[in-house]
């Protein structure tokens, strides 16, 4: 199957062009190259391959490479598919164990969370998230190559009155392990026992910086949300000397229909009960994804009950919305006031003339919805002194880029992810917008109240 065709009525210097050609495919394709010479009087190559360039005694019209062997044809991975398409199987499974977790939660109720020292919820759901896509990075890129930023430690798995838990997360653990080759993946040969389960969360103890490559995880990103019923996210990125280079974001509970975003929880609770999804209706649960620099961001259906996960799973992709006009547009902010101040932004949205109730959603399905045309704007506000960490953002914000958006700090300045484990001299706040002409138009009102906040 000819590569190319070229005319050479110009008279384009023939070695010029094969080297130009061979340079070309070689950084596309892999293979051997064979070359063919076309006759002025003969549609097809008159002989086998030249493979030494000797100009015949004849008009050439066309000159073609063609490739042989096994690889014909086959284009070079894209750089990042094996780790994009690793991290969504995990993620996928990962929002599959927290499906199952939350349920029991709702039912059982509270007395199941328990709390950090920074008083913040987490459940059985964190840690197994945790380890369960630990295990599965170590297993696809070999432990030494692995390096992992998480939010959860093994502190309070490792109390002596913590047993109860641990024997939890261990079996919540290998039970998702052991559905990993409806995913795509290998199971564990032999379920994973405790140590093997503390190690693979401890091991996500990496802290970040400027260079080489590490993943970022948020196992249960809003686990407020999550322990409510409500919207959680499961958040895993990778990045790449300080840039975040793939983003993978299992929403679990995101409805395919946005106006059930903003109904009141315990009615959607109700409704999505009495309509249980199915893989054809494709009523909630998504996986968001896209790669730095693609210009492309994915959304996939989680799939449900005992389907298989084929890649890439009727993957769509989504787009910003084109709403640029703020009479018509919606912000999303977080659902605490402790998380993000309502009163400032209220402010702004006033002033820019937001005239929609703004979208109240837990964790990073904010920038799902963003991302998806569901808002245009999501904005946070957090109190003085609070250091955004890179976990809560890497991953939503390639998204949106990707799918033609813009994150910035309040100043205007692209979020940090190469200074550690917190963003890098965050700005006032986080706006992320669906165009150009929004986010201006709020950064100019963050400039002109900032004086007069409290903030
Ligand atoms: N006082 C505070 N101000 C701002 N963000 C906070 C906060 N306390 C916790 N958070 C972060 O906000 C995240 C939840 O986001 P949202 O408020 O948008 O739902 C939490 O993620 P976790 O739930 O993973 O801990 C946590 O990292
Ligand atoms: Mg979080």
């Amino acid at each position: 199957m000819p590569l190319f065709c070229t005319s050479m009525a110009t008279k384009v210097p023939l070695n010029a062009l094969v080297q130009n050609r061979r340079n070309n495919l070689a950084a596309n394709h892999v293979g051997s190259f064979s070359l063919f010479l076309y006759h002025s009087n003969c549609r097809r190559p008159s002989s086998s391959p030249h493979l030494t360039l000797c100009l015949p005694k004849c008009n050439l019209t066309h000159l073609s490479l063609e490739m042989e062997g096994p690889n014909k044809l086959e284009p070079v991975p894209e750089k990042y598919s094996k780790e994009l398409e690793v991290a969504v199987r995990a993620v996928h499974m990962a929002c599959l164990l927290c499906q199952i977790v939350q349920e029991s939660l709702v039912s059982k109720g509270i007395d199941q969370v328990q709390s950090k020292e920074d008083n913040s919820p987490v459940t059985v759901a964190d840690w197994s998230v945790q380890a369960t896509v630990s295990w599965i990075l170590s297993e696809a890129f070999g432990r030494q190559n692995v390096s992992i930023v998480a939010e959860e430690d093994v502190q309070a798995l490792s109390k002596s009155n913590a047993a109860g838990l641990l024997e939890a997360v261990v079996k919540t653990v290998n039970d998702c392990l052991a559905e990993a080759p409806r995913f795509g993946l290998a199971a564990p040969v032999t379920s994973l026992g405790m140590t093997q389960v503390l190690e693979a969360i401890s091991c996500c103890n990496s802290t970040g910086g400027p260079t080489g490559k590490f993943w970022v995880l948020d196992p249960v990103d809003g686990t407020l949300g999550f322990v409510r019923g409500d919207q959680y996210a499961v958040a895993l990125a990778l990045i790449e000397d300080g840039e975040v280079v793939l983003g993978v974001l299992g929403c679990p509970n995101y409805p395919v229909n946005k106006e059930w975003l903003s109904y009141h929880n315990g009615y959607r609770r109700i409704i999505s009960k009495l309509t249980p999804p199915t893989s054809k209706s494709w009523d909630k649960g998504c996986i968001f994804y896209a790669r730095k620099g693609s210009g492309k961001a994915w959304m996939q259906p989680l799939i449900h009950q005992e389907k298989r996960l084929v890649w890439p799973n009727s993957a769509k992709q989504i787009h910003v919305s084109r709403i640029d006009n703020p009479a018509f547009a919606t912000f999303c902010e977080p659902v605490e006031k402790a998380n993000s101040s309502h009163s400032y932004t209220a402010g702004l949205a006033h002033s820019v003339g937001l005239r929609n109730q703004p979208l109240r959603v837990y964790s990073m399905v904010k920038y799902a919805a963003i991302a998806r045309g569901d808002a245009e704007v999501f904005m946070k506000f957090a109190r003085a002194g609070y250091k955004e960490k890179i976990w809560d953002h890497a991953a939503g914000v390639v998204i949106i880029e990707e799918a033609g958006g813009v994150v910035t700090d309040a100043g205007g300045h692209a979020l940090d992810f190469s200074k550690g484990i917190y963003l890098g001299g965050l700005d006032r706040g986080i706006i992320a917008c669906a165009g150009a002409k929004l986010h201006e138009k709020i950064i100019e009102a963050v400039d002109a109240s900032w004086n007069s906040s409290s903030l």
